[in-house]
């Protein structure tokens, strides 16, 4: 389940305040458990995965959500699989850990691992939220936002793409905010 750490310290893990407090910003929280986890108990541990298994797996859960395909239009879908020895794990971190927006909505499924997302709220002031296994994300086109996996550089995702430009960043220049680190 999800956590969202506000700008004075504050941490809120509920997930109805947590989809309030992110839909005036383009972004909808849901959560999932549509059972296929069962069917991947060591899925978090097992960091490679054969190319039959990455199959499987998608396919398996793009029949369970065929209705996110068609509220997003998308096209195709891939399991995004980051692991400590990914061998691309750096330079997603260096793409996605800057503020940035992409020309399509972002919709993503995870399946197991956690990853941060960093957003700007109307005021001004930024949130992190935190995601993990069977949230759904979905980011609205043109939504500011940066995002990197935690320290066990984990994270399994079905990713959706309505577009083939949909996923590459348009950095905004946007600063991060430290307050979020600072001590209280
Ligand atoms: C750090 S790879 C994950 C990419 C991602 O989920 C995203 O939101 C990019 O904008």
């Amino acid at each position: 389940m999800a956590n969202l750490l506000l700008d004075d310290g504050t941490i809120e893990s509920d997930l109805g305040e947590i989809v309030r407090e992110l839909a005036p910003l383009g972004i909808q929280l849901r959560h999932y458990d549509p059972g296929t986890s069962l069917l991947f108990p060591n899925l978090v541990d097992q960091e490679v995965l054969t190319e039959s298994e990455r199959l499987y797996i998608l396919e398996l859960h793009n029949s369970v959500f065929e209705f996110i395909q068609q509220e997003n239009e998308a096209l195709w879908s891939d399991l995004l699989n980051l692991h400590p020895g990914s061998p691309n794990l750096h330079q997603l971190i260096a793409t996605y850990g800057r503020y940035h927006t992409h020309n399509a909505a972002e919709p993503l499924y995870v399946l197991a691992g956690e990853m941060i997302y960093g957003f700007v709220r109307p005021d001004g002031s930024q949130v992190q939220l935190l995601i993990q296994a069977q949230d759904y994300l979905y980011i609205k086109a043109g939504v500011e936002h940066w995002c990197s996996p935690n320290g066990s550089l984990n994270f399994k995702a079905v990713r959706y793409f309505a577009n083939a430009e949909g996923w590459v960043p348009k950095y905004t220049g946007t600063q991060m905010s430290d307050s979020l680190n600072k001590p209280r």
